[in-house]
């Protein structure tokens, strides 16, 4: 089981290529950095490797075969900014059980408080917020996560933890990441290789 992406190139509308001839092969339990200045797609091209976007140029194949348009992804990627990844009008139970139900220790294991389930998006903060996100993306049919910029915006300790819970669960189920960074240590201290945009 692998994502292979090759040749990938993509212009929004009429404007120009953003990027082309990008190839991408993600493995189970790999991890792949991808850096680069702002605007040159790295955003985008996580997009298309998660399937909200398509690609003007080259093909995706999840498992030797393009990505399914119905049923649980198995590329799950995760926004900078939760807030805009979450259903305003949901509360937190809500849209932690969207996809899956996670377990008492996967909670703990992300600092999860139970007396945040019954709370409204905007009674969070950016911190707590992306832990939720973290974990409606961890489903146990999720194969590949795509970071993009995860804890860009948190403090140093809860970057650390939030790192150390999706690591840790990485590990057990030998999924395979995208970790989309500005943070060169981070890249580096977490990825196997890394691809570098524009
Ligand atoms: N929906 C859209 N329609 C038109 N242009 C867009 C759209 N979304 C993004 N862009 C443009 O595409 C370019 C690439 O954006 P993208 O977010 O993929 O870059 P990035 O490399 O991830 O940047 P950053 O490092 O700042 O997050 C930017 O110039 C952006 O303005």
């Amino acid at each position: 089981m692998q994502i292979e992406a090759k040749g990938i190139g993509f212009r929004y509308g009429n404007g120009p290529m953003l990027f082309q001839g990008v190839d991408l092969t993600l493995h189970p339990g790999e991890i792949i950095g991808i850096t680069g200045p702002s605007g040159r797609g790295k955003t985008t091209f996580c997009r298309i490797l998660a399937g909200f976007e398509q690609a003007v140029e080259g093909t995706v194949l999840f498992d030797g075969k393009p990505l399914k348009k119905n049923g649980y992804h198995p590329v799950q990627l995760i926004f900078q900014h939760p807030e805009k990844a979450v259903n305003p009008r949901w509360k937190m139970r809500k849209t932690l059980y969207e996809g899956w139900q996670p377990d008492q220790e996967l909670l703990d294991l992300l600092g999860i408080k139970q007396e945040w389930l019954g709370r409204w998006p905007n009674e969070l903060s950016g911190g707590e917020l992306q832990r939720f996100c973290v974990a409606r993306a961890l489903g146990p049919n999720t194969r590949f996560l795509i970071a993009d910029e995860m804890t860009t915006m948190l403090d140093a300790i809860t970057q650390a933890q939030i790192w150390h819970a999706v690591l840790e669960i990485a590990k057990k189920r030998n999924m395979g990441i995208v970790v989309v960074s500005h943070e060169a240590k981070l890249i580096e201290r977490l990825c196997n290789r890394v691809i570098q945009f524009g």
